[in-house]
């Protein structure tokens, strides 16, 4: 059961309301044909007026109760079933959002779409089918068995030898269906996958003019889902005729030997149309387990993928201490590291290096050399495999996360901003900033000036991930909403690509004076970006090729050398 127990607890009241107003609906269901029975044969062949009236009255009333019951037990199970549908989808999300980063690698983004859309929809369906269906197909089953057996034993004896074959099939229907909805889930995810891909990617793939490439890609993708959903549905849609058929070949053997027995006068007429009326509930009610294994079949299936969500290692692991103070020191001590879901080659190897409060560590190394890694680590999104990262003395693995990250501001690569005003992504930075806070903050990354001149100023409005604004602008407004925490690290991942040579001197050289207590990490492809830091380390495919500053490194890296003179030109003499 895993995960769903809590839910059961959670609503198990109005559950079992819906349960016991279902119990008393399937009563009256099956009532109903014992006293038709009675009205044939005690009232209309024995002419008594009275009887009639009565059996009629009866069969009214229940009629009339059990239309409340059906629609209270309406009301009560869609109430329930979307309540825990929002319930499962919240705490699911929840757990998503404490993934660590190993995990989040684990599942393709689109597959965490489906298992939080369609496959709690698929539970959703499930749990309200048990305040329905699944509970009355069953007792009706047994009810009208019951009934046919106190009716007519010869008669329930055929019944009751088709069950087995009617189960067999039933059986079959799981074990060959659910294989085939998991699969038809998966093509599901690669749909969700490949829309996300290019819904994020949509202005290189207009760009390339790729939309006839994309549009085949997804057309794969989606013939994909069609054949498993065809194949799946083709499996349901073999099964429940089966099922029908059996059921009625075996009503029609019920009324050909109904008809013989009433012949030697062995049943009554009412008896023999109550028989039929419980047979005809009967076959209903088989009808409605064959579609029960239906949606317990995707249920099934759908169950599984949560509760690989809900299973899955715990999320981060949290430290138990608290970051006191201003950290005074931050250290690589033989950090090696390798991604989980990576080729398995080492994104840095034996990395050590020791910055302190007021000094800026810059990074300078070609494409996929360990730059980001080395931010990914400090920021704790993955764990050192081996060697030492330690804040003012402490390791980064004993520190709460809370407390860690509280101190740290990162400004990644691709800038990310969320839709809504720049003041509400500038507070995302600090929940309480004031405007002359966030306008102090936007000023020292250079962004004052065209969030200034537009007229709504703080309000203006971004778009969803900040598409109405220039890359250069998205970075600008990211690294003042990181600078506003006034961290204690400071993350600067590549974030003056986009911005001019000018206008990232003018920056640097607020950040200078602001940045006067902070460690600052600097991650360049450009040599002008770290050229002025106090220290540089260099990578090379995970392994530092240079640590030292400017000077140093010029007289003892070939490495940085290299990057020098491809950047800026042959190294003078008076360089070195
Ligand atoms: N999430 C990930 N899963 C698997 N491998 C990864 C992941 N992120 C990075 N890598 C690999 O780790 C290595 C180092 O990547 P990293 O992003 O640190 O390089 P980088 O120096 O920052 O590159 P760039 O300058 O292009 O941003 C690369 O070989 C990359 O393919």
């Amino acid at each position: 059961m895993g995960y769903l127990g809590k839910y059961f607890r959670r609503h198990h009241r109005m559950f079992f309301l819906a349960i016991i107003i279902l119990m008393l609906e399937t009563a009256a269901d099956l009532t109903q044909p014992y006293l038709m029975s009675s009205l044939v044969d005690g009232g209309v062949l024995k002419g008594d007026l009275q009887h009639i009236y009565r059996q009629g009255g009866l069969m009214l009333g229940l009629t009339a109760i059990g239309a409340v019951f059906a629609f209270s037990r309406n009301i009560i199970s869609n109430t329930v079933a979307t309540e825990f549908a929002k319930d499962l989808r919240r705490d699911m999300f929840e757990k998503i959002q404490g993934f660590s980063m190993d995990e989040m690698d684990s599942f393709s983004r689109g597959s965490l779409v489906t298992r939080l859309t369609s496959d709690v929809t698929q539970m959703q369906n499930f749990a309200g089918g048990m305040m329905r269906i699944f509970v009355k197909a069953p007792m009706i089953f047994l009810g009208s068995l019951f009934m046919t057996w106190r009716l007519d034993s010869r008669l329930a004896m055929v019944v009751t030898a088709v069950l087995p074959v009617v189960i067999g099939l039933m059986y079959l229907n799981v074990r060959i269906g659910y294989p085939l909805f998991r699969r038809m889930q998966a093509s599901l995810d690669r749909v969700n996958d490949g829309v996300r891909e290019y819904l994020s990617g949509v202005r290189v793939v207009k760009s390339y003019g790729s939309e006839a490439s994309e549009g085949r890609a997804f057309g794969e993708a989606g013939g994909r889902l069609a054949s498993d959903s065809e194949a799946a549905m083709r499996t349901m849609s073999f099964f429940s005729p089966m099922i029908a058929l059996v059921v009625n070949l075996t009503l029609a053997a019920i009324l050909y030997l109904g008809g013989r027995f009433h012949s030697n006068g062995e049943i009554m007429p009412g008896q023999l149309m109550a028989m039929v009326n419980y047979m005809t509930q009967l076959l209903f009610s088989i009808h409605m387990i064959g579609n029960i294994f239906n949606v317990f079949v995707r249920a099934k299936a759908s169950h599984e993928r949560i509760d690989e969500v809900f299973s899955s290692a715990g999320g981060e692991m949290d430290g138990e201490n608290e970051l006191k103070g201003q950290v005074t020191e931050l250290m690589f001590d033989k950090v090696s590291f390798s991604y989980p879901e990576g080729s398995g080659i080492c994104a840095i190897r034996d990395i050590s290096f020791k910055v302190r409060s007021g000094e800026t560590l810059g990074i300078i190394g070609s494409t996929g050399s360990g730059k980001t890694t080395v931010a990914n680590l400090i920021l704790r999104l993955y764990d050192t495999e081996y060697g030492v990262i330690s804040l003012s003395g402490m390791d980064l693995k004993l520190i709460r996360l809370s407390s860690l990250r509280g101190k740290i501001a990162a400004v990644p690569q691709r800038p990310v901003l969320f839709s809504g005003t720049v003041g509400e992504n500038m507070r995302w930075g600090k929940g309480d900033a004031s405007d002359d806070e966030i306008r102090k903050a936007l000023s020292l990354a250079d962004a004052s000036a065209f969030i200034e001149s537009s007229k709504d100023g703080l309000d203006t409005r971004v778009g969803r991930g900040g598409m109405t604004l220039s890359g250069g602008q998205k970075q600008r407004i990211s690294l003042a909403r990181a600078l506003i925490r006034r961290p204690d690290i400071l993350i600067l991942d590549d974030s003056f690509s986009k911005v001019d040579a000018v206008t990232e001197s003018r920056i640097r050289k607020s950040l200078k004076s602001e940045a006067k207590d902070m460690i600052t990490v600097l991650i360049a492809q450009k040599i002008t970006s770290v050229m002025g830091c106090d220290m540089i380390l260099v990578l090379d495919k995970g392994i530092s090729v240079g640590l030292g500053t400017h000077k140093e490194l010029l007289a003892e890296s070939k490495e940085y050398r290299e990057i020098y003179r491809s950047q800026i030109g042959e190294v003078e003499d008076g360089e070195r």
